[in-house]
């Protein structure tokens, strides 16, 4: 998906999007190292302009060519000709020592090719040029007297004809207001918290305790009025989002001849004989609001990163300019074609009723009375070849509805737009824990879900169908919706391309495993210890909703969020985690149970603490999707897959073979199937917000998983030597008596030490005959009863 090339509109984006030979590492590489000794050379060349300048001066006012071509002509500059010549026409003829922020740029795009992204290019273009324009010119004014006695113009001829032009037109005192004003606006836009900062100068004398709060309080409210301030954004989406609905009605009279269905649409309603064709066009705008985020609770778990602020609508862009809207050409011909077909097999029908959506028509017909559905179901190839189209899908009966559906592809599909879906009222005002937006449905109502409540994913599909752009919208729809505290990502992404685009989020919305370097994991081994380490999380976070007798996730945050979890009893926020598997079968392939097991294990038993799985296929056979993981994956979305077996194998019904691919997608969830189209998000899109929220201010690091031991390690109690005891042994054996609970994560958080060394003690404790053996997710019994048996043990193995 990542580097996948996508059929998009152009967009500015796309100036600074990657040229395909940079896909090769090793002219990553090469580029790296001309761009960082080009930086070099370029600092010292200007460095040295500074001492060597005024000798080489006079040498300087002829063309590089002849310059570098003449060999009588020597000159002072530490860099040779080359360099004296940059440095006189950035400096000198250019911005003065402003020119020294080019090479900021320069420093950008090398950390760039080395894989290092501090900042967007963009950004960091834009805001040099601005940067340097200032700069040069209040050089030039400031040092406007030096410029007659030295051979350096500091502000450059730039600056010097701009602020000479300035003063005579407002004067020294209108050019200085002038300049002070444009520093601060460039300050106020180019970093997020200039006008905190200036505020807080004022306010910082009068500040009292409780002051402070209040206006932390008016701070979130500005955040918050900032994001709905996009009127134009907002403004744009409704107009370019045409919601077209429109429904034709045909009553059909059983007598009525059928040549009068073929009668122009117009002229329908004239005559009592004909068919009578009912066109109901409703034109509804889906209401679209300002993005609005939820305010934030009692006890803030954003606090860390109170300024951090949601992406915003405009990131996004509208795909939907060139969508074409379906004629009423198309409808009649199809309708009359259905009609036909029907009839040529005897089959009378008494209404029909056409429902445009965005890629498909939903032709919905009520047939004679005495028809058999099974007919008309059997009838699907013919009615395919007679539309001479792909992906005729036929539904009979429409559940609850008494009608057969018939759903044809629309000539030209449209593109349903991720920033449409995002800016629309039903997601914007959603309450969902983990709302997702998938796209339209076939009567163009936007299709959310709550992963919460799902509450894993399984999604399969056929390579170049719409599975990465489906996973993207998922991804997205949450980075809209959740702040850094309350969700984090496991990215598991075994094709190591498609969601390499979400490491820079790195510090704000992922987890991984302590030591390991790589944001997204690519590595099988890695992959069995990051699942393994969620089963640890998994049991850490039922000890604690059990300590503060919560039912789930939200009961339990609802009780910290209120102060009733004391943090030093181990209580902390839990954030959701979103487990995202992309290519479960290359996973299956080659790690097989070692995978599953753990898979299954989160999938059966994370729903209440938080934890959830989205998984990613394009083999849906039944050695991938095994028993196992389809009974623990109830929720399913299926893009157009190759054959029937495939699209059973994953939804347990035919359908996903006859889909038309590009984001045309069933979704099933609890013995309900709709089929929606997926929006669409693309790369350059995604990209904008990882960037928008990677330069805001992060946590040091990505949220740690507890650490995993290997299986070897884990069970060897046999073997341990009990005159090898760890410090903390004797006292965690009378914390274990004493509290009658035998937990690891327990003694973990009591004595506040890693994973690995409390999971020792543990073994040690069941050496010693204090606990009995591991038990799974329950905890270990607590073998002695009281403290003098204990301390009587204790003794006996001190001698
Ligand atoms: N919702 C959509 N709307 C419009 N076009 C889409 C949509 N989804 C996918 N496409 C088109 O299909 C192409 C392939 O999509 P995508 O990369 O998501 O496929 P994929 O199933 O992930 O393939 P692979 O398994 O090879 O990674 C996209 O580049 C895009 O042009």
């Amino acid at each position: 998906m990542a580097t996948k090339k996508k059929s998009k509109p152009k967009s500015k984006r796309k100036i600074f999007s990657k040229p395909k030979f940079l896909n090769d590492e090793r002219a990553r590489f090469i580029l790296g190292v001309t761009l960082s000794l080009f930086t070099i050379y370029t600092c010292l060349a200007f460095v040295s302009f500074f001492f060597t300048g005024g000798a080489d001066q006079s040498k300087l006012d002829i063309k590089w060519l002849e310059l570098i071509t003449d060999s009588e002509i020597r000159v002072e500059n530490w860099t040779g000709k080359t360099g004296a010549y940059l440095s006189n026409l950035f400096i000198n003829k250019g911005f003065g020592i402003a020119s020294f922020s080019f090479l900021y740029v320069m420093v950008v795009l090398s950390l760039r090719s080395w894989g290092l992204k501090i900042q967007s290019i963009r950004k960091s273009i834009l805001y040099t040029l601005l940067f340097s324009i200032w700069l040069s010119i209040g050089m030039a004014f400031v040092f406007v007297d030096s410029t007659s006695d030295s051979f350096l113009f500091l502000g450059g001829i730039h600056g010097f004809f701009i602020s000479e032009w300035l003063v005579s037109i407002i004067g020294s005192v209108g050019t200085l207001f002038l300049l002070i004003l444009s520093l601060l606006c460039l300050l106020t836009f180019g970093f997020q918290n200039t006008v905190g900062f200036f505020k807080g100068l004022v306010k910082k004398k009068e500040k009292s305790a409780e002051a402070i709060t209040e206006d932390d309080v008016l701070e979130e409210e500005e955040v918050a009025e900032e994001i709905t301030e996009q009127p134009e954004a907002i403004e744009g989406v409704e107009l370019e989002t045409p919601n077209f609905e429109s429904e034709i009605l045909l009553t059909e009279e059983p007598e009525a001849p059928l040549e009068v269905i073929e009668e122009p649409v117009a002229k329908e309603a004239e005559s009592e004989d004909d068919v009578e064709l009912k066109i109901e066009t409703v034109r509804e705008q889906e209401e679209t609001v300002p993005i609005n985020q939820e305010p934030l609770e009692d006890f803030d778990p954003t606090l860390d990163l109170s300024r951090y602020k949601f992406p915003t609508i405009d990131l996004l862009e509208d795909h939907q300019i060139n969508n074409s809207v379906v004629s009423k050409e198309e409808l009649e011909s199809n309708k009359n074609k259905i009609v036909e077909t029907l009839r040529h097999y005897k089959i009378e029908i008494v209404q029909i009723k056409a429902t445009i959506g965005p890629t498909v028509t939903l032709y919905e017909i009520v047939p004679a009375p005495g028809v058999r559905i099974s007919k008309i179901k059997n009838l699907e190839d013919d009615i395919a070849l007679s539309l001479s189209a792909l992906g005729i899908r036929i539904i009979a009966p429409i559940p609850g509805k008494g009608t057969i559906g018939i759903e044809v592809p629309n000539q030209n599909p449209e593109v349903v737009s991720m920033k449409g879906i995002i800016a629309s009222k039903k997601f914007q005002e959603s309450k969902h824990a983990l709302p997702v937006a998938m796209g339209r449905t076939i009567s163009n109502e936007t299709y959310t879900l709550d992963l919460a409540k799902m509450p894993h994913l399984l999604v399969a599909g056929a390579t170049g169908q719409g599975k990465s752009v489906g996973l993207n919208a998922i991804i997205t729809s949450l980075l809209y919706k959740k702040h850094p505290s309350q969700l984090k990502f496991v990215l598991i992404d075994p094709k190591k391309v498609e969601l390499s685009i979400y490491s820079t989020i790195e510090k704000h919305f992922l987890a991984k495993l302590p030591d390991e370097e790589e944001p997204i994991i690519t590595d099988i081994n890695k992959v069995i210890a990051t699942l393994n380490s969620l089963c640890i999380e998994m049991d850490s976070r039922y000890d604690l909703l059990k300590k503060a007798h919560a039912r789930n996730i939200k009961e339990y945050n609802t009780k910290f969020v209120k102060h009733k979890l004391n943090p030093e009893n181990g209580h902390r926020y839990l954030p959701y985690i979103v487990v995202i598997i992309d290519e479960f079968a290359d996973l299956i392939m080659t790690a097989g149970k070692e995978v599953e097991a753990p898979i299954a294990r989160i999938a059966q038993l994370a729903r209440a603490i938080g934890i959830h799985m989205i998984i990613a296929t394009q083999r849906p056979s039944t050695n991938i999707i095994t028993g196992v993981i389809k009974a623990n994956f109830p929720a399913r979305i299926a893009f157009k897959v190759a054959s029937m077996i495939d699209s059973r194998t994953i939804l347990d019904s035919p359908g996903a073979n006859q889909l038309i691919g590009r984001g045309d997608m069933l979704i099933s969830t609890s013995s309900d199937l709709v089929r929606v189209q997926c929006a669409f998000v693309d790369t350059p899109e995604v990209e904008a917000i990882t960037d928008y929220i990677m330069e805001q201010q992060s946590y040091p690091s990505a949220l740690m998983l507890p650490e995993y031991v290997g299986e070897s390690a884990e069970s060897g109690a046999g073997e341990i030597d009990l005159q090898k005891r760890d410090a903390l042994f004797e006292e965690a054996a009378r914390l274990v008596v004493t509290s009658q609970q035998g937990s690891t994560s327990g003694i973990q958080r009591r004595f506040s030490i890693g994973y690995n060394r409390a999971g020792r003690i543990v073994d040690q404790l069941e050496a010693a005959g204090i606990v009995g053996p591991f038990e799974g997710s329950k905890a270990r019994q607590v073998l002695i009863q009281d403290e003098y048996s204990l301390e009587q043990l204790l003794n006996n193995i001190a001698n």
